[in-house]
């Protein structure tokens, strides 16, 4: 049950403020969706909680602990696009995230541990619809289906946090409406705190549990690098939605994991790497 506070976080690139007194204190398993302007620090403030970037001024702690300065398995990541690698099947993706988080001599595993965690990988699989492309390579999936082998191949590490920077920016309407589901549903049942970044807002609702939004209360061209944005909105979603508990009446219902593997299209037109 992981809870962040981040206090007084302040992230500056050379003269640049980015973002200012930024402080949160986020409950364990709730699901917050961050909005704002482009170019307001959205994705900067998720690589803070990755360890990707660190704060210029403040701290940002994981269950009342600094964050560690390396990203980790507690924490996961999906991002709009390339969250996989391209040259490994949908299985081997997921059992790399598996064998990144056994850490070791090059992250491998061998024996038992091995065939565990290709039971798990498999499982977690069927729980996200791609039962079917097993032995399929990213690019012959759809953006739907690469979005779900991303939050597989993130989950198998069960991390304590999971960071999601636009998952689901780029897919269609009908796709992204079935992935919604899923994602609902991963939450309830994994023991995770997800932080998420999103355009937009009515998706930022659906979803989450708090919607925050960050923005410039001063934006004047010549204020632009000295100020940097802030939380401006701290919305809880009400009715209020609870972890593991998809049974009250505010969830719709869950998709069944038949609807998943039939929604899979063609491979994404837009996606470079479909188009190679
Ligand atoms: N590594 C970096 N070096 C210098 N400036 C950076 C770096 N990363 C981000 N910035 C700047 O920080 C600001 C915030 O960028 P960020 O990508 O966090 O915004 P965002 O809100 O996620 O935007 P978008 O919604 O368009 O993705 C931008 O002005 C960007 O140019």
């Amino acid at each position: 049950m992981t809870a962040i506070s981040v206090r007084d976080v302040w992230k500056e690139y050379g003269e640049q403020v980015v973002l200012e007194r930024i402080s949160l204190e986020i409950a364990p398993r709730s699901f917050v969706a961050l909005v704002g302007p482009s170019g307001c620090g959205k994705t900067t403030f998720l690589r803070m909680l990755l360890s990707q970037e660190t704060a210029t001024k403040g701290e940002i702690l994981i269950d009342g602990r600094p964050v560690s300065p390396e990203p980790g398995p507690d924490r996961g990541v999906v991002f709009q696009r390339y969250s996989v690698f391209p040259h490994l099947t949908v299985l081997g993706n997921v059992l790399l995230g598996a064998e990144l988080k056994a850490g070791g001599l090059l992250g491998r595993l061998f024996g038992r541990a091995r065939v565990r965690a290709r039971e798990e990988a498999v499982a977690l699989l069927a729980a996200v619809g791609l039962s079917h492309a097993l032995d399929k390579y990213p690019a012959q999936l759809s953006g739907g289906m690469q979005q779900r082998l991303a939050l597989a191949q993130a989950l198998i590490a069960k991390p304590k946090v999971l960071l999601l920077d636009e998952p689901f920016g780029a897919l269609d309407p009908g796709i992204r409406a079935e992935v919604h589901k899923l994602m609902r549903q991963l939450w309830h049942e994994h023991p995770m705190t997800v932080v998420m970044v999103t355009h937009d807002l009515s998706e930022a609702f659906h979803l989450g549990t708090r919607v925050i939004a960050f923005d410039r209360r001063r934006n004047l061209p010549e204020e632009r690098l000295r100020y940097g944005a802030g939380i401006t909105n701290d919305i809880e979603v009400w009715p209020r939605r609870i972890a593991g508990r998809p049974d009250l009446a505010q969830d719709p219902e869950p998709p069944r994991r038949d609807d998943l593997a039939a929604s899979e299209g063609q491979p994404d037109r837009d996606d470079p790497a479909d188009a190679a």
